[in-house]
């Protein structure tokens, strides 16, 4: 049935964009180009940014003139999916956007928030038209070959993409990019696939007019305008076991919806509770505020030394040297630091991102620069 018919006919529903991707893969990139893409189409966009962390370190290289919820310290796909609902029916309110792009955590399993958005879309004038996944090149290749959680929690993220973007393929030989192609190929052979450097790339699949919205078929899959193909059901033989657990937990929605949820096949954690649901607690996050500028040199070895387990740290720091303002964003080993005004009153902070760390060791680390 036409979702559409929820809300009074004529009015048109806001497309809203997901992007998902695994931390540091190169979401709050493509999130920069695709606003600047509405800003020269003069569309008007809304964001909602969420971060593990205390701070919405993300906002601050989107411009003032873009409407934003934050929801911080949480990620929306578990406990904070009510406040989801409420923060997009705010925006819409508020700001009445023609387009609304939200930037999940780079821990958060999608198909939690597609369930949210799709929820909101019965009653609000909104409609999930595509789910981004942006994958970290480089990072899935090593973690598919050691395995662990958080492999299983990118697969998630590209099994439930109706738009895959291959990113930071500048630090993928060749035939290392041909592997990276085959395992995202292997978890989603519908949707669309990029790569890129950066996430440069067409940005029409955002286009505010454009697209049939994001439904998901009855194996599962969720696919957009561009996917006209057929759904093999259970494609993978481990799909078919793993859905049938999906299927046991899914709560059936409205009728009017069209769709039953939970059956998509994809791979769930625990389900001891009766509720299928990947578990990404091992993700924990350390928000640190300074107080004092640091050495830019002890600095950069400091975030260099962190430990493995530490896979991502972003923050504000102030350069003793010079005493201006930098973001700083660590991923998967490289340091970048970029020059900031930050708007309003943001304190120096750090947030590190990872498994199981030490957080006093990190903590005495960063006091010695
Ligand atoms: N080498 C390389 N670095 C990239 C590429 N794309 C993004 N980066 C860098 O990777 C880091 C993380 O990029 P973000 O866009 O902040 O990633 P994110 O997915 O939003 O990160 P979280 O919000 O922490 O989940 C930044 O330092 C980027 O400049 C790329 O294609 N190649």
């Amino acid at each position: 049935m036409n979702r559409q018919l929820h809300h009074k006919q004529g009015e048109r529903s806001i497309p809203v964009h997901l992007l998902s991707g695994f931390l540091g893969s190169g979401k709050t990139t493509l999130l920069n180009r695709v606003i600047d893409y509405y800003r020269m189409a003069d569309v008007k966009a809304a964001v909602v940014m969420n971060e593990i962390g205390e701070v919405n370190l993300d906002g601050q290289v989107i411009g003032g003139d873009v409407p934003m919820a934050e929801m911080l310290s949480g990620c929306i796909c578990c406990s904070m999916s009510g406040d989801l609902a409420i923060e997009l029916k705010k925006l819409v309110d508020d700001h009445r956007p023609e387009v609304i792009l939200i930037e999940a955590t780079g821990a958060a399993n999608p198909m939690e928030i597609i369930d949210a958005v799709t929820e909101t879309s019965m009653y609000e004038r909104i409609e999930l038209r595509s789910v981004v996944t942006v994958v970290d090149g480089p990072e899935l290749l090593a973690r598919s070959r050691r395995g662990g959680r958080t492999f299983k929690l990118m697969q998630e993220q590209i099994r439930c993409a109706t738009d895959l973007v291959v990113n930071k393929s500048d630090r993928l030989e060749a035939e290392e990019l041909i592997e990276v192609q085959q395992l995202v190929r292997e978890l989603n052979a519908y949707a669309p696939l990029t790569v890129t450097t950066r996430c440069e790339m067409d940005l029409s699949p955002f286009d505010a007019d454009g697209g049939e919205p994001a439904s998901r078929s009855h194996d599962g899959h969720i696919c957009g305008a561009s996917c006209a193909h057929e759904h093999p059901k259970g494609d993978k033989a481990g799909l078919d076991a793993l859905a049938n657990t999906a299927e046991k937990a899914a709560h059936v929605h409205d009728e009017a919806c069209g769709h039953d949820h939970g059956a998509c096949a994809h791979g769930h954690g625990d389900s001891s509770d009766g509720h299928v649901h990947v578990s990404h607690a091992h993700v924990m996050a350390l928000t640190h505020y300074l107080d004092a500028p640091v050495d830019s040199h002890a600095f950069e070895a400091f975030v260099k030394g962190l430990p493995d387990n530490v896979y991502r740290a972003k923050g504000i720091v102030t350069l003793k040297e010079t005493g201006s303002r930098f973001l700083f964003q660590f991923a998967y080993r490289e340091l970048e630091l970029m020059r900031i005004t930050p708007q309003g009153d943001v304190k120096d902070v750090a947030v590190f991102i990872g498994e199981h760390f030490d957080k006093q060791a990190v903590l005495a680390g960063l006091a010695q620069v």
